[in-house]
């Protein structure tokens, strides 16, 4: 009786523990694995992710490949107000083809694409889009308006308020195609610099102090490394994460560029304009190496004959320099298509800066502009022989009829699939999204009951809010958390049981027998008993440009980190620090739980 009645005390005791503790773990074991399989997917649509990510590059290539990877097109502008009275039209456009007529003779040549004079910014940028997410893919790109002063090179390239040019879309393009690709980070700088008279100016040098409207004006030297990869020494490159940032420096660049008056364009460029994006790419899902490549989007000097412009003296030497410049531009190129062994360089600045990304790997597109005005017919003619002589040097580039047809049909079947795989990578980036806006909606579910949580610094994520995009660090559940909710490790066998418990009961440890109590056992009551050395994780924000290490501030792991409107999170190398504090008492009782609860967590590392 005596032996029953202890059994059934024992029994209602341990049934007491059961009901108290097992619930909240069981909670706490169900969180864990949540977290579990929410990493697990994450990874698997990343791969995904990089899968389709690489049958879109691979059909992006098929289509440069059958379009060729130097592009030729040509743009006329349209009439001006002050030259609507005209008599005779000597250009006439198909999608295709210039016919260009004068007196006695007619002559047409054939380009990629032409725009007609009503052609709108939108319809240009489309054309050029493909080149330029081919950069993102690790390709040097460039994109070369060329043409005679007061054509619209300039217009096609920056715009205007209304309708912005190819440089401010693909800015814009290209900062939020990166935002909204999980799978990879990118990073983003900015050079411009123009090329005047045989030198190289820095147009984003900051201003000299006390000197607001002057900089140095210094000539910039130019490096080539054992690779071929080309620097220019000294040039200032600004890292760039959103649009305002970049379109400011943009302007300043647009702003600080040499001008002059001209008889053919009032504010007529005299220079070589250059703007260099510098791309790094990282894949967070292969973590394969880190990939740069540049984009070069080039305003070129007007390429008229110097009698043209009524230019003299210092004008007249800028026109020749300019010039001299195309003509070395246009033998790279004619030696690029013929694929000449010796490819000539180093005969001008211009094509010494753009060595590396007018290689063989690297995509061209050279946009001729040209004038509607029949004064200007001999000018086109040249400009439309430079052009030619780009793009056909290429012998199978004059193919029949039959032939561009089936290249066309080939094209818009790749077309085809690369918008399903857009869809389908749509698909997946939103699926990334949402797990990981659960994964970390569970962690600061954990994090509130049972303390602890460690933030990832690999782990960014992109969520949306309005119209705005914000990097935040998902925290991650404690490792040592995930450790025990992983299938193959013992998570309930770690745990105290019911059996030790009775035997800590039977040995009389006072101590346990009081911590194991309800209330005692709770582990928002008694902190110790959880993971402290985890809940100590603080993350130190450093600026990577300085590598000193400064010290900005601390939040704490635990709390989501939200980007300052003047920071970016790539701005800053995150560092984990993991205090290991060891925990100790003056109470004999509770340095012998502490000892033993530090042994079994060392079993759990
Ligand atoms: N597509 C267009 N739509 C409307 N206006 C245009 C267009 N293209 C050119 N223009 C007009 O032609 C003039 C010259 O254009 P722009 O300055 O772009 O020429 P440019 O080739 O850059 O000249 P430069 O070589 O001297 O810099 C401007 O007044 C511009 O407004």
């Amino acid at each position: 009786m005596q032996i029953f009645f202890e059994g059934v005390m024992a029994n209602s005791v341990s049934a007491l523990h059961t009901d108290v503790n097992v619930v909240p773990e069981q909670e706490q074991h169900e969180l864990e694995e949540k977290a579990s399989n929410l990493e697990r997917e994450i990874s698997q649509l990343r791969l995904k992710l990089k899968y389709l990510n690489g049958k879109r590059r691979e059909a992006l290539n098929r289509i440069l490949d059958i379009k060729g990877s130097i592009r030729v097109f040509s743009r006329i502008r349209p009439f001006l107000q002050s030259e609507k009275f005209r008599h005779f039209d000597p250009i006439s456009v198909e999608s295709e083809k210039i016919l260009v007529q004068t007196k006695g003779s007619r002559k047409d040549f054939r380009f990629d694409k032409v725009f007609a004079q009503d052609a709108s910014q939108d319809d240009v940028y489309a054309e050029v889009v493909p080149i330029l997410k081919s950069a993102l893919d690790g390709h040097n790109v460039c994109v070369i308006a060329y043409g005679q002063t007061g054509t619209g090179k300039t217009i096609t390239m920056d715009g205007m308020e209304k309708q912005p040019g190819i440089v401010p879309r693909a800015l814009k393009d290209l900062l939020s195609e990166a935002s909204a690709d999980n799978s990879s980070s990118y990073s983003f700088s900015m050079s411009m610099l123009e090329v005047y008279m045989g030198s190289l100016r820095d147009l984003l040098e900051p201003k000299l102090p006390n000197k607001l409207f002057e900089t140095s004006r210094r000539n910039l030297t130019i490096l080539t490394d054992k690779k071929g990869a080309v620097e220019i020494e000294g040039l200032t490159e600004v890292s760039v994460h959103d649009f305002e940032t970049a379109s400011w420096c943009y302007n300043k660049g647009r702003l600080a560029r040499s001008t002059a008056w001209t008889n053919v364009n009032e504010a007529s460029s005299r220079s070589h304009c250059l703007m260099r994006i510098t791309i790094s790419h990282f894949n967070n899902a292969t973590k394969d190496q880190k990939e740069v490549s540049k984009l070069w989007m080039v305003d070129l000097g007007g390429s008229e004959r110097c009698l043209k412009t009524g230019a003299t003296g210092h004008t007249l030497d800028e026109g020749r320099a300019i010039n001299l410049s195309l003509s070395a531009l246009s033998d790279v190129i004619v030696a690029l298509r013929r694929k000449r062994r010796h490819i000539p360089y180093r005969n001008s600045k211009l094509t010494q800066i753009l060595k590396d990304s007018l290689g063989v790997s690297s995509k061209v597109l050279i946009i001729v502009h040209l004038s509607p005005r029949e004064e200007d017919v001999a000018e086109t003619i040249c400009s439309l022989g430079f052009g030619t002589r780009a793009r056909a040097v290429d012998s199978d580039r004059e193919i029949s009829e039959d032939m561009r047809k089936q290249k066309e049909k080939q094209i818009l079947m790749i077309e085809d699939e690369m918008r399903n795989i857009e869809g389908d990578r749509q698909k997946v980036v939103n699926q990334i999204k949402h797990a990981e806006f659960l994964l970390s909606d569970n962690s600061k579910v954990f994090t509130a009951k049972y303390g602890g949580a460690e933030c990832d610094s690999e782990t960014p994520a992109v969520i949306s809010k309005g119209n705005i995009e914000h990097q935040v660090q998902i925290p991650k559940m404690p490792k040592k958390v995930l450790k025990r909710s992983s299938t193959d490790s013992l998570p309930r066998f770690m745990t105290s049981t019911m059996a030790s418990r009775q035997r800590e009961t039977a040995s009389g440890k006072g101590s346990v027998r009081k911590l194991n109590t309800p209330s005692s056992r709770s582990r928002n009551s008694f902190p110790l008993m959880s993971f402290q050395s985890v809940s100590d994780i603080h993350l130190r924000i450093q600026p990577r440009s300085a590598n000193k290490k400064t010290r900005y501030g601390e939040v704490n792991a635990a709390a989501t980190l939200t980007q300052s409107p003047n920071w970016s999170v790539s701005d800053y190398k995150m560092e984990s620090n993991i205090h290991g504090k060891l925990l100790t008492s003056p109470n004999p009782i509770l340095r012998a739980t502490l000892s033993h609860h530090r042994r079994r967590m060392s079993d759990l590392i």
